[in-house]
């Protein structure tokens, strides 16, 4: 099977005036379609740096991220990504705002104007549509732009702390809607959180990120009957405790040895 997104031996150096600064080093890893991946350590890891190169926003220094067997030259239409601002424009409706992609990629039909307008009911916004950002609250803005990340229906969605503004409630909310309509959608995903509990509850795999450099420090297999419960339900089986500290021991190790 081709994985929809393979980084080989990625490397990025952050070249100033002054020095230079290993952000990432040779990191190797496949994920597969319909896999959610989740990943996780210390602040200054490098999370964001991946991510952004996948998107195409960041050129690896050296390695290569492939895009369903493609190497990644800049972004693409097959990559949405999400991050923890919605950046929604104020000026434009909701409906407008989640059409924005169709049109900066010129796929505007009106297949697939319906088609959104479908994700936003699905997505519990109907009725909202001509309204704008402002009368709306912050888990609905994150709503909205899941919307519009979906509607130029990519392969791959990067999620860059997308819960991490909303308030508790919210974000477990939102956690089970998104991560339910992803699955649902057999979409690959991978999501950048400094929330053990939220990676663990939402992925088949957790990738624990050692910094200075970025890398790889360890991989964990989320077992199945935690995975297939909704995020907020699976906070609660047998064995997420135990896995949350285990987690939470090797990032603090990892923290500790650099
Ligand atoms: N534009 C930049 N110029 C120079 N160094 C940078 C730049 N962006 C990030 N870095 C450095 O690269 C390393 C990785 O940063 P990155 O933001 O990818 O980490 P992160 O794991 O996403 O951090 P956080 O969890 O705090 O968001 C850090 O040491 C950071 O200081």
């Amino acid at each position: 099977m081709v994985p929809v997104v393979e980084l080989k031996q990625l490397t990025h150096v952050y070249v100033s005036d002054r020095k230079a600064s290993l952000a990432v080093e040779g990191l190797d890893l496949a994920i597969y379609p319909g896999e959610f991946v989740s990943l996780v350590g210390p602040s200054g890891c490098g999370k964001t740096t991946i991510l952004s190169m996948i998107a195409g926003l960041l050129t690896p220094t050296q390695g290569e991220v492939l895009i369903q067997g493609q190497s990644v030259a800049g972004p693409t239409p097959e990559v949405g990504y999400m991050l923890q601002q919605d950046y929604l424009f104020p000026w434009r409706t909701i409906l407008q705002n989640a059409l924005i992609g169709l049109e900066l990629t010129k796929r505007l039909t009106e297949d697939n104007r319906q088609r959104t307008i479908s994700l936003l009911e699905e997505m519990g916004l109907e009725g909202t549509q001509d309204g704008y950002p402002s009368q709306l609250s912050g888990g609905m803005r994150q709503r909205v732009a899941l919307v519009r990340t979906l509607a130029t229906d990519p392969d791959l969605l990067l999620l860059d702390e997308p819960f991490s503004a909303l308030d508790y409630q919210t974000k477990l909310q939102l956690e089970d809607l998104i991560a339910g309509t992803l699955r649902q959608k057999e979409k690959t995903a991978v999501l950048v959180t400094h929330d053990l509990s939220e990676a663990i509850a939402v992925s088949d795999r957790v990738i624990l990120l050692a910094s200075h450099p970025g890398r790889i420090k360890r991989t964990f297999d989320i077992p199945e009957h935690i995975r297939q419960a909704q995020p907020l339900l699976a906070r609660e089986q047998e064995g997420f405790n135990e896995l949350f500290h285990e987690v939470w021991r090797e990032m603090e190790s990892s923290e500790h040895a650099d």
